[in-house]
């Protein structure tokens, strides 16, 4: 629930500037509201302010005041900010525009229980006596409908470093092809708790997410309901949701 917390940034950065608490902000039914009236480059001196660096315009507040604020106010709820949320990125940030590392960005290093958990996961794929260095990761959030096309993942300078890529929520269809997008793919299910290590020739293939199950039948979600049984906004999210984290040494 950290994983889009800035300094790490996430799809809708670029609309509406860095979102904190977004997770919480949906548990409160909080709505992300523009301030017309907030001249570019000041603060609001709110605490919930989350508006870029150059214009500090969009915050979380009730929804009660959202609508009291009338309907010229450009407004839009946490729940769909949260539906629409599609990626973010841990540790070195990816820059999707350019596809490379930007490293001037500022960052975090990767939480470190997940830094563990990599370099656990890695080890059977690492060259011999090399430890694997989780530089950066990339967060997927998958909604119904939402798919991943076929892509290599070639940004990484040394790709004798495996790509550990973990899967939680509903199942998926994961296409591991060849080194040419020509070649005929595998196709195998993803299920929540599933890692895959993209490693050796595998490093060097085109692969895609074709497909999420969200229905009840296929999803395969329960092991992970389990965890939140408390926390129902979370709950429903997880039921609809695929989550793949991959985590990658860059140099
Ligand atoms: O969602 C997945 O299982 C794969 C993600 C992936 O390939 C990527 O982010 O590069
Ligand atoms: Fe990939």
């Amino acid at each position: 629930m950290n994983f889009p917390q800035p300094p790490n940034r996430t799809n809708h950065n670029a609309i509406y500037g860095p979102i904190s608490d977004l997770f919480a902000a949906v548990k409160e039914r909080k709505v992300l509201v523009e301030d017309e009236n907030m001249p570019a480059g000041l603060d609001s001196g709110s605490n919930d302010c989350v508006g870029n660096e150059d214009t500090c315009r969009w915050s979380f507040c009730e929804e009660d005041s959202a609508l009291s604020r009338g309907r010229s106010c450009k407004s839009v709820s946490a729940s769909v900010l949260l539906r629409k949320l599609r990626w973010s990125t841990l540790g070195l940030q990816f820059d999707w525009s350019k596809r490379n590392y930007n490293v001037s960005l500022p960052h975090n290093k990767i939480p470190d229980e997940l830094c563990q958990l990599a370099k656990k996961l890695a080890a059977p794929a690492m060259p011999m006596g090399e430890e694997f260095q989780p530089e950066a990761a990339i967060v997927n959030y998958f909604a119904s409908g939402d798919t991943l096309g076929g892509h290599l993942d070639d940004m990484e300078a040394d790709w004798s470093k495996p790509i550990v890529s973990m899967s939680l929520g509903c199942k998926a269809i994961f296409l591991l092809g060849g080194k040419s997008r020509e070649d005929p793919p595998l196709a195998m299910f993803l299920r929540s708790g599933d890692v895959v290590l993209m490693a050796g020739e595998a490093r060097e293939c085109f692969h895609g997410v074709p497909r999420i199950f969200t229905d009840k039948e296929n999803a395969e979600t329960t092991t992970l309901e389990l965890h939140f049984c408390d926390e129902n906004d979370i709950l429903e999210y997880i039921r609809t949701s695929r989550i793949n984290v991959n985590i990658r040494q860059v140099f």
